[in-house]
């Protein structure tokens, strides 16, 4: 057994997703577009002290059920320390990124030579289950902006790209449980994702998912009064600014929210996917 590993995986903001439920968590997941992120998470995994697995995010213990899982799954007892560039709970796919890590520096660790398609499976279905996401496992591994055609984890999902690289800007205003929207009625949000899906296949660029992504965020009623002002102050200054689902949060391409007079986070799309360093 090796003393510890840490994996990187960038954050991964979802710019509009359609929900397909299946029985099998690891065929479950959505459709859908996101921008993978240089900021992301940095998970160490060593063995635990004790019988019992901790779990600690930016210095403070924590409960993510994707992360128990993967523990579970690789029967590996072990101490994860995470450190995070984004907030959790806000569309930065946190708890995606910590379970992909976990499952990438656990199977070092406790040396389970499992393949990184069967690792990524594992973290996927397990944040299926948790309810806390159904596409960013699958966009983290692969890094870019990646356009998920079809749902699921690696053996039967198919994956495409936007090729193209970009300045991110963020701001983050609140939380929004992902887990309470993908356990309501997605049915209005499911049509609309599988509309802007259908415009980005049609035309695979920044500024056509930018379009699709507003879209996706009028049509999907998840918009509060923070996330529209800024949105519009974006549009006013002709910049190109959406809602990171599912959280509130307002992210821009270039210097859209710095042109509009706010203090954003800045970031750019990740070249590659989770690695383990
Ligand atoms: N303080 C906290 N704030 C938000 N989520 C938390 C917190 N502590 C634990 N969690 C867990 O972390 C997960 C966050 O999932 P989610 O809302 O999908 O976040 P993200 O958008 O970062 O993936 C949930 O399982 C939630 O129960
Ligand atoms: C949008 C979401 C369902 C949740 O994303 P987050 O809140 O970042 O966990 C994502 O996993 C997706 O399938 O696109």
């Amino acid at each position: 057994m090796r003393e510890e590993a840490t994996a990187f995986v960038p954050g991964h903001i979802t710019g509009f997703f359609s929900a397909h439920p299946a029985e099998d968590p690891t065929k479950a997941g959505s459709r859908g577009a996101g921008l993978t992120l240089t900021d992301g998470v940095e998970v160490t995994v060593e063995p635990a002290a004790g019988p019992e697995p901790t779990v600690v995010l930016d210095g403070e213990p924590i409960d993510v059920d994707p992360v128990t899982t993967v523990l579970d799954t690789l029967d590996a007892p072990a101490r994860v320390e995470a450190e995070s560039d984004l907030p959790i709970g806000s569309g930065f796919g946190v708890s995606g990124a910590m379970a992909i890590g976990t499952a990438l520096a656990a199977n070092r660790v406790f040396e389970r030579k499992l393949s990184r398609n069967e690792l990524v499976t594992i973290a996927h279905g397990a944040e299926v289950q948790a309810g806390t996401g159904l596409g960013d496992v699958v966009a983290q591994a692969h890094g870019g902006v990646p356009i998920r055609l079809e749902p699921g984890g690696p053996q039967d999902n198919k994956l495409d790209a936007i090729p193209a690289r970009a300045r991110v800007e963020y701001v983050t205003f609140g939380q929004l449980s992902t887990s309470e929207v993908l356990s309501g009625d997605t049915d209005q949000l499911t049509a609309a994702g599988t509309e802007a899906l259908s415009r980005v296949v049609e035309e695979p660029t920044l500024l056509s998912f930018m379009y699709a992504s507003r879209a996706f965020a009028r049509e999907a009623g998840l918009l509060t009064e923070d996330v529209v002002g800024t949105i519009e102050d974006v549009t006013a200054v002709g910049g190109q600014a959406s809602m990171a689902m599912l959280g509130e949060t307002v992210f821009a391409l270039g210097t859209g929210l710095s042109d509009a007079g706010y203090d954003p986070a800045v970031c750019a799309t990740h070249p590659a996917g989770a690695v383990l360093k």
